[in-house]
């Protein structure tokens, strides 16, 4: 694992990095940022064609049918920056010619490509990569920047589990007291993935039971825009506020602050989901577009954390179906679950809309009686 967390520290840094799988060696770099120049240096270094890797999403949009898995594409030289960033994440579908083109050109992805893939998605960068296998002949090459610390090298296995839970090795950090307006016994404890990458936070609201009455619980993924500037784009703020004045009214219980922001895609990606809304996409296809899925939350922190806190029946303060289901996975009774809505405005109304008639979201009363 560690050097998988070293990797993604130079992904987003724009390096490459090294995967190995078996025999394969394969160089790995980010899209993003990556200018004119980057495909040439790539091949120079792997002395090999580069290849583009494309998640599923991204392909069923740019081929117009479905897709079941990610593949590779490969590249035809002097591809510029910006027909590489159109491939992997511009609004534009491709024109027929074009896409019979590139569809003779892609090969299922293989252990590395999806290694990279995963990568991508942890270091919240768009789930799309360059890679090039390394030739025999510039192995010595690559080995030297090896053996000089210049390049990482990663057990391409060990990077596409990079999304998987870690499973109760989530470390209790911190606590404090923090009095809120709307709930003045409060606690914050932080917890930290073990790779060190993300933290969640647990609020607990007054002295929660943890025997047999289920804890009024909320799982509350962050929104920046939404939180902390009370954007009218989404809910979450009144969400957010609203949960803890209503854990407080049932008499305490626990809200999970988790860094799941835009749905898990990161502030990066959900400000670019929301340029291609404005352009007309719902909020579904937006993300679709950027290669990610509808959601690309999983709740294995959340279930970790609630057993860290000897919770294991809860009333949950939630819309969205996924959430009951993915904490009975987990082995979370929920005894209950409980509505609880911001308003509808304007500038939100379609992103409400889209997550109940596409996503299964029980909105339909705030719809409803606020349209
Ligand atoms: N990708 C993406 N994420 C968004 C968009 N609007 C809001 N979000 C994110 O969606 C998430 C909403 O989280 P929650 O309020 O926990 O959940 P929910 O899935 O709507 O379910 P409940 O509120 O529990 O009913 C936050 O991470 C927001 O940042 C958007 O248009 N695109
Ligand atoms: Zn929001």
């Amino acid at each position: 694992m560690h050097q998988v967390e070293r990797a993604i520290f130079d992904i987003r840094r724009g390096l490459p990095v090294l995967l190995v799988a078996g025999e394969e060696r394969v160089l790995v770099q980010a899209l993003e940022g990556a200018g004119d120049g980057v495909p040439t240096r790539l091949a120079e270094q792997a002395g090999t064609a580069p290849a583009l890797v494309l998640s599923q999403h991204r392909l069923t949009l740019l081929g117009g049918q479905a897709r079941s898995a990610p593949a590779r594409l490969s590249l035809p030289p002097g591809l510029s920056g910006r027909r590489l960033a159109a491939l992997a994440f511009g609004a534009e579908t491709l024109p027929a010619p074009e896409r019979r083109a590139w569809r003779a050109r892609l090969r299922p992805a293989e252990l590395a490509d999806r290694g990279a893939l995963a990568l991508m998605r942890r270091a919240l960068l768009i789930p799309s990569a360059l890679v090039a296998r390394v030739s025999a002949a510039r192995w010595a090459a690559v080995e030297a920047s090896l053996a000089s610390g210049e390049l990482l090298a990663v057990d391409a296995e060990a990077a596409e589990r990079c999304l998987d839970n870690t499973g109760g090795m989530l470390k209790r950090v911190s606590e404090a007291h923090i009095p809120l307006a709307d709930a003045f016994d409060t606690r914050f404890i932080l917890f930290r993935e073990p790779d060190g990458l993300r933290e969640h936070v647990a609020v607990v609201i007054g002295e929660p039971e943890t025997g047999a009455a289920p804890v009024p619980l909320r799982l509350h993924s962050a929104c920046l825009t939404g939180d902390l500037f009370g954007s009218l784009r989404c809910d979450c703020g009144e969400q957010l506020r609203n949960a803890v004045a209503e854990i407080e009214a049932l008499g305490g219980g626990v809200l999970l602050y988790l860094a799941q922001e835009g749905r898990g895609i990161g502030l990066a990606n959900k400000l670019r989901a929301y340029t291609l809304q404005d352009g007309g996409l719902d909020t579904l296809d937006a993300d679709h577009t950027l290669g990610f899925g509808e959601d690309e939350r999983h709740y294995g922190v959340a279930v970790d954390m609630l057993k860290a806190l000897g919770i294991r029946r809860v009333q949950l303060l939630t819309n969205n179906p996924r959430k009951v289901t993915a904490l009975a996975d987990g082995g979370i009774e929920v005894v209950a679950r409980q509505a609880l809505y911001g308003s509808l405005n304007d500038h939100n109304r379609r992103y409400l809309s889209a997550k109940a008639e596409r996503a299964g979201h029980l909105l339909d009363e705030v719809l409803r009686v606020r349209r």
